[in-house]
C-alpha cells in the first residue's frame, strides 16, 4: 500500500494464504463460489485519551464492503470518518475489532493484506511536485511494487481520461490546484490498486473535472472491478457516484443503503403548496406551527416550502382547511441525499 499522505509505502508481498480467514460475509458467484468481500469490518473500536477527557471517535464499527462497488462515506465534523479509515489502513492501532482486505487479516499479514490498497487522504499535496505528471504516475506505480513500463498503456489511458494528456510532461508544480487534485488521483490508481480509499477527492475541483473524475472513478469500478471507499461532504458527488451510502455519526453507523432505499425510508417530505390566500397573519401562523423552509410570492399566489412528517402534514392540510385556503398546486419534493443526511444526523454537517 501507498498512501498519499504520509509517505508510508508498504509494497507488495507474496500471497500468505494462512493469514485468510473467513470472516467477513462473502460474496456468492455465479459458479456458486464464494469470495471475501473486499474490505471487511468487524467491532472496531477506537478512542483517543483517557478519563474524562478521553473520545471515543469510533464506537463499535462492522462493515463489508463488495468488490466493484463504489461506498461512500458520510458523516458530520468529527463523527469518525478519517479515524474509522486509519483504523482500516493501519495507520491508527484500534483498541478493538478486525478488518480483512480481500479476506487476509491485517494484523496476521500487513503486508499481504495491504499490498493491493491505496489511498489518498489528503489531496494534491503529496504529489512530487518537482516530478512531471507522467513521471508521478511512474514513481508511484514503482513503489506500489509495480513495473512502470508494463502498466504504460494504462497510465496513458488514465491521463487521456482525467484530460491530463497535453500535461503529462509538465512539472506538477507548473499546473492548477484542480489539475494537481487530478495527479493526485491518478498516482492513487496508477499501480493498479483494487481497493483505494479516496478523502474528499473532488474538494476544489470545478464542475467539470469533477465530472471528469466522477466518471473515471464509475469506469474503473464496473469494468476493472475497483472498489473504491470515498468520503466527501459533497452530497452530489456521492450521490451520482456512489452504490451504496454509510452515515456515520458519533462513531457509530446510522445508516447503510443504497441512495434510493435511503430516500425510501426519509419519512419527512418536503411539499411546495402555492395559494393567492396566503397572507401575512397566516403565514406567520404557519410558520410558527411548521417547518417553513421557503416563502416565495409569484404575482398574486405565494408558495410555500415546508418539511413535514406524515402527522405534521397532516395537521398541515387540516389547517388550510380551517382556514378556508384554496391551494392552487401541491408538489411534493422527493427527497435527496442531502435532506436524508440531514434527518438522520439532526441537522449537523
Ligand atoms: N489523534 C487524535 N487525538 C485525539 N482525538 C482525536 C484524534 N483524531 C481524531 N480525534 C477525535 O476523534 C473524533 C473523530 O475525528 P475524525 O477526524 O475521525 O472525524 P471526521 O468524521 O473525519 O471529521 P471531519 O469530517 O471533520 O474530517 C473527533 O472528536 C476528533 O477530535
Amino acid at each position: 500500500m501507498t498512501t498519499r499522505e504520509d509517505g508510508v509505502v508498504r509494497d507488495g508481498a507474496a500471497d500468505d494464504s494462512a493469514a485468510r480467514s473467513d470472516t467477513g460475509t462473502r460474496e456468492e458467484h455465479g459458479n456458486g463460489e464464494t469470495e471475501p468481500p473486499a474490505v471487511a469490518v468487524d467491532g472496531l473500536r477506537k478512542t483517543f485519551g483517557t478519563g474524562e477527557d478521553a473520545v471515543t471517535a469510533v464506537d463499535g464499527v462492522s462493515v463489508a464492503i463488495e468488490r466493484g462497488s463504489i461506498v461512500g462515506l458520510l458523516g458530520p465534523n468529527g463523527a469518525g470518518k478519517t479515524t474509522l479509515i486509519k483504523c482500516v489502513l493501519g495507520m491508527v492501532l484500534p483498541d478493538e475489532g478486525s478488518v480483512h482486505i480481500g479476506g487476509i487479516d491485517t494484523r496476521a499479514d500487513p503486508r499481504a493484506a495491504y499490498a493491493q490498497v491505496d489511498a489518498m487522504l489528503e489531496g494534491a499535496r503529496n504529489d512530487y511536485w518537482r516530478l512531471t505528471v507522467r513521471e508521478n504516475l511512474r514513481y508511484f506505480a514503482t513503489i506500489s511494487g509495480v513495473d512502470p513500463d508494463s502498466v504504460a498503456a494504462r497510465h496513458d489511458r488514465l491521463l487521456e481520461r482525467l484530460d491530463l494528456t497535453a500535461k503529462a510532461d509538465v512539472a506538477v508544480r507548473d499546473l492548477s490546484r484542480g489539475m494537481k487534485q487530478k495527479v493526485s488521483l491518478a498516482s492513487v490508481l496508477a499501480g493498479g490498486a483494487d481497493v483505494v480509499f479516496l478523502d474528499e477527492p473532488t474538494l476544489g475541483l470545478d464542475v467539470e473535472s469533477s465530472r471528469t473524475l466522477q466518471r473515471e472513478l464509475r469506469r474503473l469500478a464496473t469494468e476493472e472491478e475497483l472498489t473504491v471507499v470515498l468520503s466527501s461532504h459533497d452530497m452530489d458527488v456521492v450521490e451520482t457516484v456512489c452504490d451504496r451510502v454509510v452515515i456515520v455519526s458519533e462513531g457509530s453507523i446510522v445508516a447503510d443503503d443504497s441512495v434510493d432505499a435511503l430516500a425510501r425510508t426519509d419519512d419527512t417530505h418536503t411539499v411546495q403548496l402555492t395559494s393567492g390566500d396566503f397572507d401575512e397573519t397566516l403565514t406567520a401562523a404557519l410558520r410558527e406551527r411548521f417547518t417553513v423552509t421557503t416563502i416565495e410570492r409569484r404575482g398574486a399566489d405565494t408558495r410555500l416550502e415546508v418539511r413535514a412528517d406524515s402527522d405534521d402534514l397532516y395537521a398541515l392540510m387540516a389547517h388550510l382547511r380551517n382556514h378556508d385556503v384554496t391551494l392552487e398546486e401541491v408538489t411534493t419534493v422527493e427527497p435527496d441525499l442531502e435532506d436524508v443526511f440531514v434527518e438522520i444526523t439532526g441537522g449537523r454537517r
